[in-house]
């Protein structure tokens, strides 16, 4: 890693550590006094003893611009910590929370950055007088706005990736989150923002200094220096030359170390929803139902998106029932709601949403439960894994870290007993050598292995209910069926409930129970998984089979494409949301929308498939 930064890396910070030692040593070092003038003539050039020579009143040069570089850098180091002090915490804040408080931090910060910086520094200047601290105060305060900024762009990248929303299924608080999963990966495009700043401050003081709005004489300053040396332009060069080749060579490395330190960390961007605590409203009433005895019961589950476009139905009345030892497949193509139904039960949803219907955990009504009350239930009750294993670890964290973080939080074990039994859960999930494994990073394990870390941090509290949103979409077939085997044997250890989300029929068909089968945002298909796949009674889940391979197909079997697209959710058709792709469609199909119908097999189909019909479509 260290090779990838190039030469101009180290000679950069080598010269950066060499002014700073300078500036750091100047009193013991072998050097004039900066303000003593010297025996001999005035403005003489480089000589052994003098390497910069001597300015117009002769006075050695080199020790005034060693002297010079403690101003430019204890400046430099003082108003990039103002800065960071005052900006970051802004910046989280406004990136975190969103909406009233972001919109006030950065309508302040937009007028605080419009606001003439000269102007602000003479008045601090004319006020308070021209020293150190108040040219501290005056570049560190503004330099705020641009950190500002920059931790609010880094914060908000990283509060809408999969790890963060991990870290609250485990039922983390804000604070705990934005400490432990968001300052971690702000702080690495701070820390190397943190040298451009050094850069920029180092010339803004110079500025000033010029300008005799600095730190005043005798004490010198490389801004104080160059302005002095200026009149000597013509008859004594090296006076102006040898701080503007410091102050130069120094500003250049700060900005080298900086953007040498951005390309190394930066991590490329995923875009994902922003995902927060929903605003539940209810949107309308629902239809009275029975609390039944079971484990997990949705009931007409909503979850709509109020849209420039109109209203955007994600989820739309979705129930089920689930029991301990049973998995449930949550199937349908992308867009058609399967992770906003998964979200609106986990109580995660995009600020935007609004949630309506009940789920029901052993009878206990989680919708009734504010963000707080759901924490007690995401982790211990509830267990998530994710798609991606990749952006549901955080990259800066060690594997042992995250697998201990719900054990410390909600079994309030100590670090050393949560790192004992990590090592246990990830030997239960199958990693060899957990001990090893409890010190490395996500990215030094394979896909496979990720998504097995993943698997204990959702197990680690014993869940009731494993939710699984495609748990394996992201991995190669192989590995595929090793998740999907492992977690079929920790839902028999365990006696829990998994729900299985996935696009795709073969890959769930083997391991599910019960099927929920899921178009435009609705159930379109429920039973006993085994009786839907072999007897689908919807037109949709037919077609979703006959686009799934399967091992007893025959040999260059081709595989049917569902023809045309699923619907605009915002303009969804008129009557079956299917009927503009199904083959069996008739008039009364583009009119009215069919019911959900339960005559043991649940299906919304004004013509559902017969044994007869199905054999000649396959
Ligand atoms: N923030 C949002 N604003 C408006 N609509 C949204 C928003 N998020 C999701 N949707 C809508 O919700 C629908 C369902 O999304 P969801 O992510 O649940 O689909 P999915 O079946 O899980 O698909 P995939 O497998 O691609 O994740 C999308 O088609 C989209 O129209």
């Amino acid at each position: 890693m260290l090779r990838r930064l190039g030469p101009g890396f180290w000679l950069s910070a080598g010269w950066i550590g060499l002014v700073l030692l300078a500036a750091l040593l100047a009193d013991v070092l072998p050097l004039a006094r900066y303000d003593e003038t010297l025996a001999g003539p005035p403005q003489a050039g480089p000589s052994l003893a003098h390497p910069f020579g001597t300015d117009g009143l002769g006075r050695d040069v080199l020790s005034r611009v060693t002297y010079g570089a403690r101003v430019s850098l204890g400046v430099g180091v003082g108003a990039v910590l103002l800065g960071l002090a005052v900006g970051a915490p802004l910046g989280l804040l406004a990136g975190y929370r969103r909406k009233a408080a972001d919109a006030v931090i950065m309508a302040v910060n937009d007028v605080a950055q419009a606001f003439p910086a000269l102007v602000f520094a003479l008045a601090v200047v004319a006020f308070a007088g021209a020293n150190l601290r108040n040219v501290i105060i005056v570049l560190g305060v503004l330099g705020v706005p641009s950190w500002v900024r920059l931790v609010r762009g880094a914060t908000l990248s990283h509060a809408s990736r999969e790890f963060v929303l991990a870290a609250r299924v485990l039922g983390a608080r804000d604070l705990r989150i934005l400490w432990r999963e968001v300052v971690p990966n702000v702080a690495v495009p701070a820390s190397s923002y943190a040298f451009v700043g050094m850069a920029v401050v180092i010339v803004a003081e110079g500025s000033l200094a010029f300008l005799g709005l600095s730190v005043q004489a005798p004490t010198p300053t490389w801004g104080g220096l160059i302005n002095e040396g200026r009149t000597l332009m013509e008859t004594a060069p090296h006076v102006v030359l040898a701080p503007s080749v410091v102050m130069f060579l120094t500003v250049l490395s700060f900005n080298l170390v900086g953007d040498r330190l951005r390309a190394l960390t930066d991590v490329r961007e995923i875009g994902l929803e922003p995902v927060r605590q929903a605003v539940a409203a209810v949107p309308a009433p629902a239809a009275p139902h029975a609390v039944r005895d079971c484990l997990l019961q949705a009931e007409d589950v909503r979850t709509h998106f109020v849209t420039p476009r109109g209203l955007v139905k994600a989820v739309d009345g979705v129930s089920f029932t689930l029991e301990r030892g049973r998995t449930l497949a949550v199937v349908g193509e992308s867009g058609s709601g399967k992770s906003m139904l998964i979200r609106s039960i986990l109580g995660l949803l995009p600020g935007t949403a609004v949630r309506g219907g009940s789920v029901y955990l052993s009878g206990d009504d989680l919708t009734a439960r504010s963000p707080a009350e759901m924490r007690a239930v995401l982790g211990p009750r509830l267990g998530t894994v994710f798609q991606d294993p990749m952006t549901a670890l955080n990259p800066v964290r060690t594997i042992g870290a995250q697998v201990s973080e719900p054990l410390r939080v909600h079994l309030r074990m100590g670090r050393r007993r949560a790192r004992e039994e990590a090592a246990r859960l990830l030997a239960s999930v199958g990693i060899p050598d957990p001990a090893r494994t409890l010190r490395r990073y996500p990215h030094q394990l394979s896909g496979g292995m990720r998504q097995r870390v993943t698997i204990a941090m959702a197990l680690a509290c014993g869940p009731d209910v494993l939710f699984a949103d495609e748990p394996t979409t992201a991995l190669d077939v192989t590995i595929q069926d090793q998740v999907l085997r492992l977690l079929h044997r920790l839902r028999e250890e365990r006696h829990m409930a998994v729900v299985l989300v996935s696009h795709d029929l073969s890959v769930v068909a083997r391991w599910a129970d019960e099927v929920i089968v899921m178009y435009a945002g609705r159930v379109v298909e429920r039973g006993p998984a085994a009786e839907v796949f072999a007897r689908p009674r919807m037109p949709y889940t037919e077609a979703l089979l006959q686009a799934a391979p399967r091992l007893d197909d025959p040999p260059h079997h081709r595989l049917r494409v569902i023809p045309g697209r699923p619907p605009d959710l915002a303009a969804p058709p008129p009557g079956c949301a299917f009927a503009p792709r199904c083959p069996y469609a008739r008039e009364r199909c583009a009119a009215e929308a069919p019911p959900l119908v339960d005559d043991g097999r649940a299906y919304a189909c004004w013509y559902p498939l017969t044994e007869e019909a199905q054999s000649i479509g396959r």
